[in-house]
This record gives C-alpha cells, sequence and structure tokens, in this order.
C-alpha cells in the first residue's frame, strides 16, 4: 500500500528513559495537555461500565434487556471492560509474558524490525508528519496480522518463535471472540448478522504493542496522544498490571482501572460510522508514570479492505434515517486515516455528511 512519506522518528523512547537524570527533550514537553478529572464530593469518579459475556451469550428472556444494556453503553460510553470473554487465561498470561520479554531484548534486536519513513508498520515511534510534531512517551509495534497475504514478511514471520507462536494462536482466540461481539453490537442496534459477517468476517485486523517507559516528569508528557481508534473495534489487553489508560467522557478526562483478567472493548470510528452514529467512537489516551512502565496490547478488527466503510444498509434502508456520514472503501479509508496526525476524532469529523451551510446534518 503506497503511503505518502513520513518522516523518521527520533529514536527509542525505553533507550532515552534508562538516563536516570534525565530532562525530557523538548519534542516530547506537551504544552496543552488537558487535566484529568479530579473527584470530589459533589461529582464523585466514575468508571466504564462492565459487561459479563456470560450474559450476553446466555439467551432466553433477559436477551433482549442484555441487548438493551449493550446498545446505551456503546452508545453512552463507547467503552466497556469485559469479563468471562472466553479467552484462556494461561494464553493471555504467556501472551503478556511473551510481550514482556520483547521489550526487554536489546535495543540492536527490536531494530531489526524499524519502521522506516513512508511505512507505518514496524517497531518505533509517533509517526511523525511534520518537524516540529510532538512525539509521544513510547515505542510501539504496529502490523497487520490479517489477511494473511498482507501479512509483513519481515515482521510476525521474523519474531522470536515463542512470541510468534503465542502471538498466533492469541490473535486466533481474540478474533473468534471478536466475531462474536460484531454480531451482538450488530444485533443490538439492529443491523442483521449476515452484514456484520460480510463486512468484518476474515477482515483486515492490526495490532499494537505498546511500551511506555517511566518518565521523570510524567504530566509534562503524553504515552499516547488523545485519539479515537480507526477501526470497528478494539479489544484491549493491559499487559502489566500498571493503569494509564484514559476516556474522555462529557468533556472530562478520566482514567480506567483494569479489572483483572478483563479485556477493554472500545467502539472505534467504523462503528460509530455503520451504527449512522447510534454508537459512540470513544476518544481515549495513555498517561505515563513516574516510576514503572506500562505495557499494552491492542487489537484493531476492521472491514475487509475490499468493503464499503459506511452507514449499514439495513440501517439507513429506512427514509427516517438519512446516512450522516459518507461512505468510503475500507482501503481507501485507512489510506486516508493514516496521512493524517493522529488528533482526537478529527479524522471521523471529516466523514461526517454536512449540510448545504456546512453545518452537521
Ligand atoms: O495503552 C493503552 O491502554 C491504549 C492503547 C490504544 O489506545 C491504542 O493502541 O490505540
Ligand atoms: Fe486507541
Amino acid at each position: 500500500m503506497a503511503f505518502p512519506p513520513s518522516l523518521v522518528s527520533h529514536g527509542s523512547v525505553q533507550e532515552l528513559a534508562k538516563n536516570l537524570n534525565l530532562t525530557v527533550p523538548h519534542h516530547y514537553v506537551q504544552e496543552h495537555r488537558e487535566p484529568t478529572f479530579v473527584p470530589n464530593d459533589s461529582s464523585p469518579m466514575q468508571s466504564i461500565p462492565v459487561i459479563d459475556m456470560n450474559d450476553l451469550i446466555m439467551g432466553g428472556s433477559e436477551m433482549r434487556l442484555q441487548m438493551e444494556n449493550l446498545r446505551s453503553i456503546c452508545h453512552e460510553w463507547g467503552i466497556f471492560q469485559l469479563v468471562n470473554h472466553g479467552v484462556d487465561k494461561s494464553l493471555v498470561e504467556e501472551m503478556k509474558k511473551r510481550m514482556v520479554e520483547f521489550f526487554k531484548m536489546p535495543i540492536e534486536e527490536k531494530l531489526r524490525y524499524k519502521l522506516k519513513g513512508g511505512e507505518y508498520e514496524g517497531y518505533g515511534q509517533t509517526i511523525l508528519h511534520a518537524q516540529d510534531q510532538k512525539v509521544d512517551w513510547a515505542d510501539r509495534f504496529y502490523m497487520i496480522t490479517n489477511p494473511l497475504h498482507r501479512r509483513k514478511s519481515n515482521l510476525l514471520p521474523e519474531f522470536p518463535p515463542l512470541l510468534r507462536d503465542t502471538l498466533e494462536n492469541y490473535l486466533l482466540e481474540v478474533q473468534k471472540l471478536g466475531m462474536s461481539l460484531f454480531g451482538l453490537i450488530g444485533q443490538a442496534v439492529d443491523i442483521n448478522k449476515k452484514e456484520m459477517f460480510e463486512i468484518f468476517e476474515d477482515g483486515m485486523q492490526s495490532v499494537r504493542m505498546t511500551y511506555y517507559p517511566p518518565c521523570p516528569q510524567p504530566d509534562l508528557v503524553i504515552g499516547l496522544t488523545p485519539h479515537s481508534d480507526a477501526a470497528g473495534i478494539t479489544i484491549l489487553l493491559q499487559v502489566n498490571d500498571v493503569n494509564g489508560l484514559q476516556v474522555k467522557k462529557d468533556g472530562i478526562w478520566i482514567p480506567v482501572n483494569f479489572l483483572p483478567d478483563a479485556f477493554i472493548v472500545n467502539v472505534g470510528d467504523i462503528l460509530e460510522i455503520l451504527s449512522n452514529g447510534v454508537y459512540n467512537s470513544i476518544e481515549h489516551r495513555a498517561i505515563v508514570n513516574a516510576t514503572k512502565e506500562r505495557m499494552s496490547l491492542a487489537m484493531f478488527f476492521n472491514p475487509k479492505m475490499e468493503a464499503d466503510v459506511g452507514p449499514s444498509k439495513s440501517l439507513i434502508a429506512s427514509t427516517r434515517n438519512p446516512p450522516l456520514y459518507k461512505t468510503l472503501v475500507m482501503e481507501q479509508y485507512l489510506k486516508e486515516f493514516f496521512s493524517r496526525k493522529l488528533n482526537g476524532k478529527t479524522f471521523l469529523e471529516k466523514m461526517k455528511i454536512k449540510d448545504e451551510d456546512g453545518d452537521d446534518t
């Protein structure tokens, strides 16, 4: 896939952060970081909703209630913690262990997978679109994992064998979970199951492994710039027990306290578009810790490259529900997404259909 050239980044933050007397270099310093919500007696801390997968799949008379709950959570929050998700605990633990080992490898080993200018798959930092762009306090590894022929031969196939095999197993298991969730999340908003499967079955999937080193001045930097995911859904695993994810709810940044053994599921832009705006792709960011490193593994589920990204045909069939978003082929959608700097929900705004006065319809 041809992408506009991007500038090569500054190097590894993990290596930089090994210097204990470090003053944070200016290109990491965020001048306008929005504050995290501080609870008080009149406004206590909210926490993101929890969904139990067993409740969702049990069917029966409770099903309608569960669907209503799922719909309102995806609408109000666009994010939830998923417990009893069915992915084998020992596989998840193994995955965490192998990922920790990956980031502990010497830098020379990791640089075998280095992200090159003009590409967006591989190991590196924030992709730069301008010389003066601020850089996140994190090293990342992003790659497409599905369809299989889109895998880059120098990435996953060249991983240390234990990491490669574990990741392959993990992807297969989480893929099953992802497809069940698509069926349910679609059903909850009346998109028929067949349509969901046609779009997402064997769709484009990718992963991002992120390493957030400790930072001596954590409030000056950001681990991950505010954004919504350009995905259908994301299934996120926190690899070590250090929190840092925050979500923007009603204009306020609130921290997420991961429950043990839970996945975080978030609604991405493509599901917001597909649901014609009923679901909300949640804006989120990650902050970093003064003394502890943090790691996360995100798996993104997208439509097939040749599928349309647009409001669901079963939803807009009714004249009472005109499309609020444009339709683009997935391949083009991704190209446009990656050619831009990550910046909140600005890309989704571009997909909105405006009326003639330029206002949102
Ligand atoms: O590290 C996290 O908790 C969030 C990761 C994330 O949002 C992403 O990779 O898109
Ligand atoms: Fe994200």
